[in-house]
C-alpha cells in the first residue's frame, strides 16, 4: 500500500519537471522522514535518474532522511535550508489526518523541527500516507510522539529570513 502511495506522489511531482530547471535555478526538493518516505525515495530517485534530471538538489528533513539518500548512491547534492531558503516541493509522511477539521499529526518518527522548518520553506508540500491514518478526528491511532533533541545549525540564518513568531513556534 505504501508503494502505491509513493507512486501517487511521484505522479504529482512529474509536472514540476516541465519547468526546465538550471544549475543556477535547480529543483529544490525537500525529503521528509519515515517509513512511507523510505518507500517513496527509491521510486523518485529512479525517476530522476531514468529521466536524466540534472539540476536537482535535496534538503533532507532529518538524520534518517539524509542517510536514506546517502545509502542510495545518489548523485544529487544534499543541501541545507540556509543555502536554498525556498524549497520547490517537500514530500513527507504523516501520522494521522482528521476529516472533520482537516488537522494533521506528525512526528511519530521523532522528526519535528527540521520537518516543520522545511515545510515552512516549501512552495508545495505533498503529504503521503495510507488510508488507515485518516479518521474522523485525531487521536484514534494512539501514536506515541517521541521528544526530539535537535541541533539546528542554520537557525540563525533562517531567523533572518522568516517571521520570528514561526521560529518560536518551530523550536
Ligand atoms: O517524525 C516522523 C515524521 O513526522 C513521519 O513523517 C511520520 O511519523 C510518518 O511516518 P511513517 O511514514 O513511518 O508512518
Amino acid at each position: 500500500m505504501k508503494k502505491a502511495v509513493a507512486h501517487a506522489a511521484l505522479d504529482e511531482l512529474k509536472g514540476f519537471f516541465d519547468q526546465g530547471f538550471t544549475e543556477e535555478r535547480p529543483f529544490v526538493f525537500g525529503l521528509g522522514t519515515g517509513s512511507t518516505v523510505a518507500e517513496f525515495w527509491p521510486i523518485f530517485h529512479k525517476y530522476l535518474q531514468t529521466t536524466n534530471q540534472k539540476n536537482v538538489v535535496i534538503i533532507p528533513t532529518s538524520h534518517q532522511s539524509k542517510q536514506l539518500v546517502l545509502s542510495s548512491s545518489c548523485r544529487y547534492p544534499l543541501v541545507e535550508p540556509q543555502q536554498y531558503p525556498t524549497v520547490d516541493c517537500l514530500v513527507d509522511g504523516f501520522d494521522e489526518i482528521e476529516l472533520c477539521q482537516g488537522g494533521m499529526l506528525k512526528g511519530g518518527g521523532g522528526a519535528h523541527t527540521l520537518e516543520k522548518l522545511v515545510a515552512q520553506c516549501s512552495k508545495h508540500t505533498i503529504y503521503i500516507g495510507t488510508y488507515e491514518k485518516v479518521g474522523e478526528k485525531l487521536g484514534n491511532r494512539e501514536v506515541a510522539i517521541p521528544v526530539e533533541a535537535e541541533h539546528v545549525r542554520f537557525a540563525k540564518a533562517i531567523k533572518a529570513k522568516w517571521d520570528l513568531s514561526l521560529l518560536t513556534w518551530a523550536t
